[in-house]
């Protein structure tokens, strides 16, 4: 995969992923020191490693031992190539103990497994060395996770640190420029971790910090103009949430009036959105956009499927029904058939959709299918432009603070394109379970508005639960819905965590609730963080 978000060549850090549950955090780690990281499934081809043309490659951590049938690998040809070329590799857990034994040391289990906070103690330092910047006999606190162990090294190689369990925590051969560490640098347990990867890139690799929303921006429009041809048209799906607006505001200066932007009203749409929505595209925007209302068709496609899955897969599906619709009407109008689709896909809904294979933590497991990528029809006309495929949230944020996005806007919480459909479980049809949901949410939300807390939130919604329960509302029995409620705090929606209300507020908001929206009589608050979770219901 070329990248769509181009990096000087001289600065590109490569992630081999072999399934570590804390891969991402590894290129977000660099992307914060401002040099630009991808991660890649760490059995690519050799090919598709020498295109990018890293500077540095990282070998991520991962589940498997090394002595495992089909442990996932570097391909052949690998150590030649980084030798040649001299890129400097660094291995994280999994990740040094595959470089150790193919380069012909050993790798046991270990007698003690290391799991959680240890100390380390560096015992050799060295300029060119991992721990060039601290003193011997410096002791560090470091989150470990492992069972195997590098019991004999390859020649050339020597211990710099070790765990005060004796094992070996991190390893270097300066000449051949490969280094590992047996623990996590990435995760902030890990307290001088950060210092160690700046230490690493910076001083022992040559990296420079160059990468910045400015560049991305400026090669992002470039990109899209080579794209595109100079006659062509493109769609843009704009659904009024941050990614898109993002998005079509960036291919809007690449490709001007060319971009037609098209929203879709699918049914499953929160309280007065498409009316809110398409106020906000005119008066703050002022980007043009259609609104075509397929409520009908996604409902009628929705009744009765009640599997998880099949319920995103329909959607997407239907979605790129409308939009071809939609491209066929504009031939009529401009003359020509779009041949691009413009969407607001973001970087975890890619590693969430389609897990690279040989990783073990997404080891053909696909999470959920994001409508936008896992969701599309394999027959699909169009062909995609997503500008935004490598960035996370915070990062997209940024870019739409230099295009002069309103803030407010950009500060919105995330609405997933299948909407109130994942946060129904079961069939989003029956009943009046998608107008109540709409009625409950729009309190929570306007609550949390007015206590000052929506900031502090990264996402908040409410969920219809298909359950009945025995209420007494009015001296009556009622036999009505519960409702969850559910607020979270994220940097990128791969992790999260459950938000902490003050009780007052959770009082005040389902008494408001159970007293205004018809058909409930209980409120649950969800309590769970992701993992084990996630963040929406399906
Ligand atoms: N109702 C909709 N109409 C048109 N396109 C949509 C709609 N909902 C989603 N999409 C498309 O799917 C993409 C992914 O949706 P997603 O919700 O992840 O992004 P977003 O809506 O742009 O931003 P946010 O995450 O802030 O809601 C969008 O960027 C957009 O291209
Ligand atoms: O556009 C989208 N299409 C989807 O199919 C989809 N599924 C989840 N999400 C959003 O992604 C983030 C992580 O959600 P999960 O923890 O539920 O996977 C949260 O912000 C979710 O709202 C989606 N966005
Ligand atoms: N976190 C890891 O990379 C673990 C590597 C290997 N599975 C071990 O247990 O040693
Ligand atoms: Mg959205």
């Amino acid at each position: 995969m070329e990248p769509q978000t181009q990096s000087k060549k001289s600065n590109r850090v490569l992630i081999l992923d072999y399934g570590s549950q804390y891969t991402h955090l590894i290129t977000r780690r660099i992307r914060s020191l401002s040099v630009f990281s991808l991660c890649i499934n760490g059995t690519s081809s050799l090919n598709s490693i020498t295109e990018l043309n890293p500077h540095v490659i990282i070998l991520s951590g991962g589940p498997h031992s090394v002595h495992a049938d089909g442990a996932p690998c570097f391909p052949y040809g690998f150590i030649e190539y980084v030798e040649k070329e001299r890129i400097h590799v660094l291995g994280i857990c999994y990740g040094l103990q595959l470089l150790v034994q193919k380069l012909g040391g050993v790798v046991k289990i270990g007698e003690k497994h290391e799991y959680g906070r240890m100390d380390i103690e560096v015992n050799k330092n060295n300029d060119k060395g991992l721990f060039g910047n601290k003193e011997i006999g410096d002791k560090q606190i470091v989150w470990m996770s492992h069972g195997d162990e590098a019991v004999k090294l390859p020649q050339g190689f020597e211990v710099v640190a070790r765990s005060n369990q004796g094992a070996v925590a991190a390893i270097e051969n300066r000449e051949r420029r490969f280094y590992g560490l047996q623990y996590h640098p990435e995760v902030t347990h890990s307290v001088e971790g950060m210092d160690t990867l700046r230490h690493f890139l910076f001083d022992i690799c040559g990296v420079t910090a160059d990468w910045n929303m400015e560049d991305v921006l400026e090669e992002e429009i470039k990109v899209v103009k080579a794209m595109v041809g100079p006659e062509d048209h493109v769609i843009c799906a704009l659904s009024g949430g941050v990614d898109s607006t993002v998005a079509a505001t960036l291919v809007h200066k690449a490709i001007g009036d060319r971009l037609h932007c098209v929203f879709v009203d699918n049914g499953l749409l929160r309280y007065k959105e498409q009316e809110r929505v398409m106020a906000t595209f005119e008066s703050d925007l002022h980007l043009p956009v259609t609104c075509i209302d397929a409520t009908e068709e996604f409902l009628s496609k929705l009744k009765g499927v009640t599997e998880p899955e099949m319920k995103r897969k329909i959607i997407g599906k239907e979605f790129i029904n409308i939009f071809d619709i939609f491209a066929h009407d504009l031939e009529k109008k401009v003359g020509k058939k779009p041949t691009y689709l413009v969407q607001g896909t973001l970087y975890p809904d890619v590693i969430e959709s389609c897990p690279p294979p040989g990783s073990g933590r997404t080891h053909s497991h696909t999470i959920k299918s994001h409508h936008n990528v896992g969701g599309l029809p394999k027959d699909m006309k169009l062909k995609l432009i997503e500008p935004l495929k490598l960035l996370f949230k915070d990062e997209v944020r940024a870019l739409g603070r230099i295009m002069n996005i309103p803030v407010a806007f950009l500060n919105r919480h995330p609405f997933p394109g299948p909407g109130l459909a994942v946060r129904i479980p079961g069939d989003v049809t029956a009943g009046n379970s998608l107008d109540i949901l709409r009625q409950v949410d729009e309190i929570f939300i306007q609550s949390i508005k007015d206590a000052g807390i929506y900031d502090e939130i990264w996402q908040a919604f409410a969920v219809f639960l298909p359950v009945k329960t025995v209420g007494v509302q009015g001296d009556q029995r009622t036999h009505s819905h519960a409702v969850a409620l559910r607020a979270v705090t994220s940097q990128d929606g791969m992790t999260a965590d459950w938000y902490y209300f003050d009780f007052k507020f959770l009082d005040d908001v389902s008494r408001k609730i159970c007293n205004s929206v018809r058909g409930v009589n209980r409120v649950l608050l969800d309590i769970t963080s992701k993992p084990p979770s996630t963040i929406e219901w399906e």
